[in-house]
């Protein structure tokens, strides 16, 4: 793979060669050039111009967006509506090259019981985990992983080092592209840095580790947010319990998810869940939200009334403010990033409803604190994951809801704006308004002011 003399309005590359055997990692920031590079592998990037440009023909690429191209071809090709019970659509099985289905890896990644599972059926980690797979298995040349360890649990982190470590790379070229300076792996033997979209430090791993220390480290994004903001909508007092799950159980068809789970949230107790992909967190999350049908049949009651005795989605949802894998998976309507934030004060995946002058300034002002105010008229989706997924966070935050659902909001973030956030959210747990119940793989985001732990365990 050769690349001299590129240059894009926010990538330059110089001199780029990358050889057969080799494993380089590019790191930078969310804005430092790195989107772009992951856009120019995909084959993606417009605009750009380059003296020469000689890329890997066919490479494997597990990242948010290929995953979401699948999830998105799947619904496509969904034919629920003519069959007689769900189509699953295409399965794990089907995914992975004939004849591999005996491998290890698939032990290794624990997805040996998803084999007969739809992808759409799948967890945001197991998918992942199904492209690792499908890339590792059918002796893919080159392989590109985006954020590798982004929705993985720890566990499967660490096999994933494993099997990269002893992987035999002599015929394949490896490339990973991280956005936290920790999450530069050891495996790795070239690195190479962006920063204000040019690609300016590569060589050994060990040469280059030091200056990638001071990369990112800052930035003002939620230093100003307009949390203690005017009201956006008309609220009811919450009551002092906001949640409880009694003997709560989750299962899809015959396979059992969950059973037995007792969950209380009061007023102010912001609650971290963890627990190995799979084991049933968003599904737990679903059903509290009300976007699982097993929601009727638990015994829930939730800001004070009880799930099943008529109340309405909307209703409820009144009260939250969401952000998960799937709602960004959802998220496929057309709109800009502006509307996308205000679509947050109407529980509604896209706007259908006029908005006041004053919840467009809210609006704005909330796309200032996250530093896209210049981007308020781009299309949502033409903008990079990381910074779809800052749009979803404000959107969520717009109407400073009674309860905060953040199910892995910092996926595809870079350090400093996950460190950003979850200051931010510091500062939150300290108001009296808003209650957070937070989902995360990282241990490095589980802060002390999460005075509530739910462990779940795979069942
Ligand atoms: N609609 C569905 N039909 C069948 N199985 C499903 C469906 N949705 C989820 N599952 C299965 O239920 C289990 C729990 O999924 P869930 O998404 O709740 O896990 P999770 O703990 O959030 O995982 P992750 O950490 O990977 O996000 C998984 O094994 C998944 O394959």
């Amino acid at each position: 793979m050769i690349i001299h003399q590129l240059s894009h309005p926010r990538l330059s590359i110089d001199n780029l060669a990358i050889k057969t055997g080799e494993c380089w990692c590019f790191y930078g920031s969310g804005r430092s050039g790195i989107n772009e590079f992951l856009a120019l592998m995909e084959g993606t990037l417009s605009e750009s111009t380059a003296q020469t440009l000689e890329l890997p023909s066919d490479p494997a690429i597990i990242s948010f967006s290929a995953q979401q191209e699948i999830f998105e071809e799947e619904l496509r090709n969904d034919d629920t509506d003519f069959m007689d019970k769900p189509d699953p659509g295409t399965l794990v099985r089907e995914f992975l090259p004939a004849g591999s289905l005996d491998s290890d890896l698939i032990d290794t990644f624990d997805m040996r019981g998803t084999l007969a599972t739809g992808y759409r059926q799948l967890s945001s980690g197991q998918s992942r985990k199904l492209l690792l797979l499908e890339a590792m298995l059918s002796g893919a040349s080159t392989i590109i992983l985006d954020s590798p360890y982004d929705g993985l649990d720890p566990h499967s982190c660490r096999e994933l080092d494993r099997v990269f470590n002893q992987l035999d790379r002599s015929g394949m070229r490896l490339l990973v592209l991280v956005r936290n300076a920790e999450d530069i792996p050891d495996w790795c033997d070239h690195l190479a840095l962006f920063k204000n979209s040019v690609l300016t430090d590569q060589g050994p791993r060990e040469d280059i580790l030091p200056v990638a220390a001071h990369i990112a480290l800052a930035t003002t994004i939620f230093k100003d947010s307009p949390l203690a903001s005017e009201k956006t909508r008309d609220q009811q007092p919450i009551p002092r319990e906001l949640i409880r799950l009694s003997g709560g159980f989750a299962r899809y068809g015959e396979k059992e998810v969950f059973t037995g789970l007792n969950l209380t949230i009061g007023k102010g107790q912001h609650t971290l869940v963890t627990g190995p992909n799979g084991c049933g967190k968003s599904t737990l999350l679903h059903i509290i939200t009300g976007d699982n049908p097993k929601c009727y049949a638990n015994d829930l009651t939730i800001f004070g009334r009880r799930r099943g005795t008529g109340e309405s989605i909307w209703e409820l949802k009144k009260y939250m403010g969401i952000v998960s894998p799937e709602i960004h998976r959802s998220y496929r309507v057309p709109g800009s990033a502006l509307h996308v934030v205000l679509s947050g004060l109407f529980d509604s995946i896209g706007l259908y409803q006029k908005f006041t002058a004053i919840q467009k300034k809210t609006a704005t002002r909330w796309l200032e604190a996250i530093d896209m105010a210049e981007h308020a008229s781009t299309p949502f989706r033409r903008l990079s994951y990381g910074d779809q997924r800052l749009v979803l966070i404000a959107r969520a935050l717009i109407k400073q809801p009674p309860l905060l659902i953040l199910d892995e909001p910092t996926q595809g973030l870079d350090s400093a704006a996950r460190r950003a956030l979850l200051d931010f959210l510091e500062t939150v747990s300290r108001g009296d308004r808003t209650t957070i119940l937070y989902v995360s793989h990282r241990q490095d985001e589980y802060r002390s002011f999460f005075c509530q732990h739910l462990r779940l365990e795979r069942a």
